[in-house]
């Protein structure tokens, strides 16, 4: 079998938004004063520079036909130019089950300025798509050809809860309580640009999810980046009182020390790894005790190939890996790792962030019940088609 084609498409998302609200979800732009736009007006919207409403589907095709599906959404159009210029040359030809030599070229190739960020996330798709081609061609989901199933279902948290009107909040938390979840992610709002009074407001969110939730349900708590060492430090002994079972990026991907010495202050785990890539990446983070919880993303820390070798070397450490955005290629490594021990699940709402256009765009990821997923044993490769339905909402390029 040999690869005859790449074929990458960026598909920008034109159907309705949620319209942006400020103090969504503290993240790494907060910080930085903005003299045009005055972003740190209450209620400015900071959050645009992560929202992505467009995502880069990748077809290889081989020889005898078979369609391998993947998939990215970091800088998606920027990984369609990686892909058409530099990583499709290097896959042409090749066999798939070739998959080592061929995550190696791509990773090697590209080194000089692609080991980090898009670069990585361009060499996922390819990477995710060969792998749907190798189940598919023996007739097994990739989760068999990983280790097979290490679970009777994959328990799932529920991931949302941005900042808002605490009421709001707490309907939402109470509505997704009542299908089921027992595990729920909220996101803070409010940063070091805040002061007390953010300090206030972070605090009293928690505390009303608390209340809605109780304490036999997990609470995790992500800050996407967007507090800083000295903030970090004054919050976490105010949090431990309602025992979260993570926070989630407290600092900068790059602030490793930060947090290392966070991971060790207090009894909250620190949780990290959707902005770290290969498997030196998360090597380094494991040495140094920055993070007690993994959450790499499969389409962006260098494909299946890579996920396999960091759940591995997770195991050796004994650091649980709890994947970032459920989402198939994710929910495949979780399914055959013991050390995977739940997913994240985004349920299917409006495109807001941009997390949501996976359900807009594909067809085959597998709905929660009552805080669990399943992966069908007999269904071959990802188990992923392209939904049609919603094909008018987007400009598609080429
Ligand atoms: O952990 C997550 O789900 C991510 O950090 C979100 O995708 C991001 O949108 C911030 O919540
Ligand atoms: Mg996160």
């Amino acid at each position: 079998m040999k690869i005859k084609s790449v074929r990458a498409r960026v598909y920008e998302w034109k159907g309705k938004t949620v319209p942006p609200q400020g103090n969504f979800c503290s993240n790494a732009m907060d910080l930085v004063y903005d003299n045009k736009a005055n972003r740190h007006a209450a209620g400015s919207d900071t959050m645009n520079t992560f929202r992505f409403h467009c995502w880069t589907v990748v077809e290889v095709e081989t020889d005898d036909g078979i369609i391998g599906l993947g998939n990215v959404a970091l800088a998606p159009r920027i990984a369609k130019a990686i892909i058409d210029e530099y990583l499709t040359p290097l896959v042409l030809g090749q066999d798939p089950w070739d998959y080592e030599y061929l995550n190696q070229r791509m990773y090697r190739a590209t080194h000089a300025w692609g080991r980090k960020g898009v670069g990585m996330a361009a060499i996922s798709a390819i990477d995710i798509a060969i792998w749907d081609i190798l189940g598919k061609s023996v007739g097994k989901p990739v989760f068999k050809l990983l280790g097979g199933r290490t679970k009777e279902k994959i328990p799932c948290y529920y991931s949302k809860l941005y900042r808002t009107d605490i009421k709001d909040l707490q309907a939402e938390a109470q509505k997704f309580k009542d299908q089921g979840f027992r595990a729920f992610k909220m996101r803070f709002g409010h940063g070091p640009a805040h002061g007390q009074q953010g300090v206030v407001e972070n605090l009293k969110a928690v505390e009303a999810v608390r209340e809605v939730i109780g304490y036999d349900n997990d609470l995790m708590l992500e800050c996407y980046m967007g507090w800083n060492l000295e903030y970090a430090k004054r919050m976490l002994p105010k949090l431990e009182k309602f025992q979260p079972r993570w926070l989630e990026e407290p600092v900068i991907a790059d602030d490793i020390d930060g947090y290392a010495e966070l991971n060790q202050l207090t009894s909250i785990p620190i949780s990290g790894g959707e902005h770290e890539f290969s498997l030196y990446g998360f090597k380094q983070l494991l040495d140094r005790k920055a993070v007690s919880v993994v959450q790499y993303d499969t389409n962006r820390v260098g494909g299946i190939t890579m996920a396999h070798k960091i759940n591995a070397l997770c195991e050796a450490y004994s650091v649980p890996v709890i994947p970032h955005a459920g989402q198939m290629h994710n929910y495949h490594l979780t399914m055959s790792s013991l050390n995977c021990p739940m997913s994240e699940y985004f349920p299917i709402f409006d495109v807001e962030v941009g997390n949501e256009l996976f359900y807009y765009i594909f067809d085959g990821d597998p709905a929660a019940e009552n805080g669990f997923l399943q992966l069908d044993d007999n269904l071959p490769g990802l188990g992923l088609t392209l939904k049609t339905e919603y094909l008018d909402h987007f400009t598609i390029t080429e």
